[in-house]
């Protein structure tokens, strides 16, 4: 196969997204419609997509070939014909460590800068180390597993059988090579959850207590609201989101997961819903709140190109608006769960303030989890405690 069939490929394919869609579902049309692409064709286009993006606004004044080889170059250990053809002086170096990568990029491009990578200039959270945090967008992360503690085994014994490689992250947490066709390899779908470690992990925060009456006030597909379940299965569980069309893969995923008894409604929680919620009272809220997913881009790495920084106000006025909605349907002495998948301070700790500052809510604890160093998404989460009535 020629470069040039490589570059037009690419270049087309550039020319036609526009960044409305997520790139994997626009790919997944653009190839149906496009059927004289093979399948190596599709993969070659694939590969050279991602890596484009991942580099950012990076060398932003470079020709786009020459930035498509340095990011192929950084985000991949074996080559390419682009590689071959714009970079040639350092592919013999691409089995490198990313970070050597970096400096030999660096060399040989002084404009390169990595934070021009991720080029919003914007306060991220607390704890964020900028150096480990920028390189990651180079490697892709990993598909990370839920499994009952009861369960690990027969996974594990699946996927040895299939010969799927594994990371045994937790003793209920698998990491996997991204893309694994898991339906593939285990048939019984009750077995194991798809969600990133992250997510996994912010079910420390939850705490919830036999006989307890949540509500997951966001639900989507119910990925947070299946973690409480496997934490507590003896609770009572509200579930509700402004999209029914989530809902209803929520309903699939509960049915999977053999769970049969729980409230399911659909609710905008930027009206006011006091006909619908009078009179509930609940032990624990989850709110997973809508965001800028900043903490996700690695896996969708074409925001960091399309992504436009006045978004993040938005956002913000949706999330103190969603929690002033939830907050009065909390018991006193109850938490909060508030949670995003951004890096972005103002949609984090400065929401977090903005809750203690302005209802009765008590900050017991908060934390940005960083799934950069884990091949993971990133994440964010605090518990807030109303606080019980005093006189
Ligand atoms: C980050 S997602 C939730 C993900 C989910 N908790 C999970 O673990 O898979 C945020 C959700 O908030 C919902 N949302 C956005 N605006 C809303 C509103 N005004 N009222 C209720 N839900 C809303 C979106 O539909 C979306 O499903």
């Amino acid at each position: 196969m020629k470069v040039e069939h490589h570059v037009r490929a690419f270049e087309q394919l550039l020319k036609s997204y526009d960044g409305v869609l997520p790139l994997h579902r626009y790919l997944f049309t653009y190839f149906k419609q496009n059927k004289q692409m093979g399948s190596s064709d599709r993969r070659w286009a694939t590969r050279y997509i991602y890596s484009f993006f991942r580099l950012g606004k990076a060398l932003s004044k470079l020709d786009n070939l020459e930035r498509l080889a340095i990011a192929d170059f950084l985000c991949h250990d074996t080559t390419s014909l682009i590689i071959s053809k714009y970079l040639p002086k350092l592919e013999e170096s691409i089995s490198k460590a990313v970070n050597d990568k970096i400096t030999l990029v660096k060399k040989n491009y002084p404009t390169f800068k990595l934070e021009e990578v991720f080029p919003f200039n914007v306060e991220l959270s607390d704890g964020i180390e900028k150096e480990d945090f920028y390189p990651a967008f180079f490697v892709q992360p990993d598909l990370f597993i839920r499994v009952k503690e009861t369960h690990i085994q027969a996974v594990i014994n699946q996927l040895k059988a299939n010969e799927v490689s594994y990371k045994e992250v937790s003793s209920t947490t698998l990491a996997l090579p991204n893309g694994t066709k898991l339906e593939q390899v285990i048939n019984d779908l009750r077995l194991y959850q798809i969600q990133d470690l992250s997510s996994q992990q912010t079910g420390a925060y939850y705490e919830p207590k036999k006989y307890d009456y949540w509500w997951d006030c966001c639900a989507a597909s119910g990925g947070k609201s299946l973690l409480l379940h496997s934490l507590e299965p003896n609770i009572e569980l509200l579930v509700s989101d402004v999209r029914e069309n989530s809902l209803s893969n929520l309903q699939e995923r509960f049915l999977q997961s053999g769970i049969k008894k729980y409230h399911l409604k659909v609710i905008d929680l930027l009206q006011n819903n006091d006909q619908i919620l009078h009179h509930y009272e609940f032990d624990g809220i989850l709110l997973d709140a809508p965001c800028s997913g900043s903490g996700t881009w690695r896996r969708t790495p074409e925001m960091l190109y399309y992504f436009e920084k006045y978004k993040i106000e938005n956002y913000v006025k949706l999330q103190k608006a969603i929690a002033a909605n939830v907050v009065k349907y909390l018991k006193p002495g109850k938490p909060l769960i508030y949670m995003t998948c951004s890096v972005f301070k103002a949609e984090n700790e400065d929401v977090v303030n903005y809750l203690v500052d302005n209802f009765d809510l008590k900050l017991e604890k908060m934390e940005l989890i960083k799934g950069y160093t884990d091949k993971a998404d990133s994440m964010f989460v605090a518990r807030l405690i109303k606080q019980e009535k005093v006189g």
